[in-house]
């Protein structure tokens, strides 16, 4: 008698299909910035509006009731595939690729697009919040403290680029109680910094909680 394993291909096929949406999700954020520099002619823009509305169509032929949310890969590393700054299958993420360091801190090289402008030439400000209120949070996860973002106090000391290659680092500074304090940053490859953040991170009673033994 053979004893049956839950079939390979099912997890197979999963990831196979979360690596189509995330080549899906590249192929959108590449259409994104074709859509704010595009400088076709009115007919041209019109007719790819028509087609997009099609595809759009074709997309919502079956839908999830949310995005797709924390889970564990394959690997045994959690992932959030539908999350706004890091999702690989999310076209609104850049998506952000966080590294733990040995030190249990996090970095991550990355690089804003033309979608991301602000004032002429820069990105917006609060695209950078953005990114780093999600590296802050990570920050404080990595080093056993996770968290909700309480608050988060920008300094914007010089104007970010997109197109260029950057570097976000940060890391958790101490703790009291369920208060973790975590500070991080924007800088150019050679350590200028163009964006600090400090934030404050509450890890919410219910989380606890859940942790608590019965
Ligand atoms: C996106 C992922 C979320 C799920 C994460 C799951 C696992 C984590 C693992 C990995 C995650 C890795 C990376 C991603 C992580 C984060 C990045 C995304 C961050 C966000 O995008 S997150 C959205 C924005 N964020 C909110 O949506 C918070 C809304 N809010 C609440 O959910 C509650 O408000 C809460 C939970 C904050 C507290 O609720 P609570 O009931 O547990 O605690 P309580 O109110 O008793 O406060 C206890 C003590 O903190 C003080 N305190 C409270 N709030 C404060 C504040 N804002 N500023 C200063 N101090 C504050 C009190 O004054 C008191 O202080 P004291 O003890 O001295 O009196």
């Amino acid at each position: 008698m053979t004893i049956e394993l839950a079939p390979a291909e099912d997890e197979e096929d999963a990831e196979a299909k979360l690596a189509a949406l995330s080549a899906l999700s590249g192929q959108v954020r590449d259409l994104v910035d074709a859509v704010v520099l595009t400088d076709v002619a009115e007919s041209e823009i019109t007719a790819v509006t028509a087609e997009l509305a099609a595809l759009t169509d074709r997309l919502h032929a079956l839908r999830r009731a949310t995005p797709r949310s924390f889970e564990l890969g394959p690997d045994g590393v959690p992932r959030h595939a539908g999350n706004a700054v890091t999702g690989s299958a999310n076209p609104h993420a850049l998506p952000l690729v966080i590294e733990t360091t040995p030190e249990r801190t996090v970095r991550a090289e990355l690089s804003f697009r033309p979608t991301h402008e602000g004032p002429p030439g820069t990105v917006h400000g609060g695209v950078s919040a953005m990114i780093l209120d999600h590296l802050l949070g990570q920050a404080v996860a990595v080093a056993g403290f996770p968290g909700m973002t309480g608050t988060l106090t920008i300094r914007y000391r010089g104007r970010v680029p997109y197109g260029e290659p950057l570097l976000a680092t940060a890391e958790h500074t101490r703790s009291e109680g369920r208060k973790n304090w975590v500070d991080g940053r924007i800088a150019l490859p050679g350590g200028t910094v163009l964006v600090e953040a400090t934030g404050l991170f509450i890890t919410p009673s219910a989380w606890i909680e859940q942790q608590r033994p019965v």
